[in-house]
């Protein structure tokens, strides 16, 4: 099945430089959003309750800040970049009551429309820019003059417009620079979270982690595991990003591509794939969203302890402490991350 892929000379950036744009939290996706609408000469507002840590961050950088009410009411377009968890919430108190005629509302990423955790009105375009990065890059690649790829959807159509606008958008925070394809709410909802639990962030982790584990557990320097399980794996992961699998395999020694083909599928085996299949089941189920809205409702108990424990495990330690003596890689995060 062929997609549509969209670049810079398909979007019209003077689409969204006409609109006024809202852009609610300020946090990982919110800032990059703000920030790069802003240098494209797009009117920009943040909606943050009174109280927000992040409102002094906004204003430092330039923003003018408001409510996500006072925001909702100012814009036309209306771009939803708070947790998941906290959008019905926002949505319902502060949204909803200035979904005039006319009105744009976006989203970054598709849960709380996919799952029916949020029903927009009949009379408003709902779209979705979604990165396929971390905030931090989204910004960090737009001041570069480069981009993050990005996935755009249209689950409303009100104005016959809804398309332009977030391609426009999507120009604006320099999606387009990379390329933007077109998909559903459902494919980039089920898709994003499969790929943040099963590979990028939960897959990739565990790997780390275990792979760590089994070195330091059989007496090997905490260093050594640390290097040859997560930094090297940046590096090695680099080579895939520039020229995919097979430019890794050119690169390392024959002795590593011998044991990728005959080790690896060992470690990521049948039963793995089995358990990738069940999370996708419970993905396209609603199972996780469900679970994820309880423990937030129940004031994220599990959350916070995994959160805890992540952050004990060793290899954190053994990597401030290697981190620490790699000054181009110990960075704080900054306005471009
Ligand atoms: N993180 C990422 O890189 C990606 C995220 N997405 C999607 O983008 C969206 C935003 O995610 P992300 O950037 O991670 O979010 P963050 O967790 O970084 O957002 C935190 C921001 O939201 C603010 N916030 C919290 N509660 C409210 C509220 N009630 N009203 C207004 N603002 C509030 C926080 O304010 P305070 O400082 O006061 O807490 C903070 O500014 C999600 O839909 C996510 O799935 C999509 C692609 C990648
Ligand atoms: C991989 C995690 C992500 O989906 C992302 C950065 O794209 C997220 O939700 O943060
Ligand atoms: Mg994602
Ligand atoms: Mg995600």
């Amino acid at each position: 099945m062929s997609v549509e892929i969209f670049y810079d000379d398909d979007a019209d950036l003077s689409v969204i430089q006409g609109r006024k744009v809202a852009v609610i939290g300020y946090g990982s996706q919110g800032h990059a959003h703000a920030l790069s609408l802003r240098d494209s000469g797009v009117d920009v507002r943040i909606g943050l309750p009174e109280g927000s840590k992040s409102r002094p961050k906004a204003e430092e950088q330039g923003l003018r800040v408001v409510t996500p009410a006072e925001a909702a009411a100012e814009a036309d377009v209306i771009m939803i970049l708070a947790p998941d968890t906290a959008q019905r919430s926002i949505y319902t108190e502060s949204i909803e009551p200035h979904l005039t005629d006319g009105k744009a509302l976006f989203f970054g990423h598709g849960l709380n429309i996919r799952f029916g955790l949020i029903t927009p009105p009949s009379n408003v375009d709902v779209a979705m820019v979604a990165p396929k990065g971390p905030g931090h890059l989204v910004r960090r690649q737009y001041v570069d003059g480069k981009g993050v790829p990005c996935l755009i959807a249209v689950e409303q159509d009100a104005s016959g417009g809804a398309q332009a606008l977030a391609l426009s958008y999507a120009k604006g925070i320099g999606g387009t620079r990379a390329g933007v394809i077109k998909t559903t709410f459902k494919e980039e909802t089920e898709t994003d979270l499969f790929g943040e639990q099963a590979v990028l962030c939960g897959g990739a982790s565990a790997l780390v982690q275990t792979g760590f584990e089994v070195l330091t557990e059989a007496g090997y320097a905490p260093e050594v595991a640390y290097f040859e399980c997560l930094h090297e794996l940046k590096l090695i992961v680099d080579l895939m990003y520039e020229g995919g699998i097979a430019r890794m395999r050119y690169s390392v020694s024959d002795t590593a591509e011998y044991g990728d083909y005959t080790r690896g599928p060992r470690v990521i085996n049948d039963q793995v794939k089995a358990e990738m299949k069940r999370i996708l089941g419970e993905i396209q189920s609603g199972e996780f969203a469900r679970e994820l809205v309880a423990e937030d409702d129940n004031g994220r108990p599990n959350f916070q302890k995994f959160r805890e424990q992540g952050a004990q495990h060793p290899i954190e330690e053994t990597g401030r402490k290697l981190r620490g003596m790699m000054s181009w890689v110990d960075r704080p995060l900054t306005d471009t991350a």
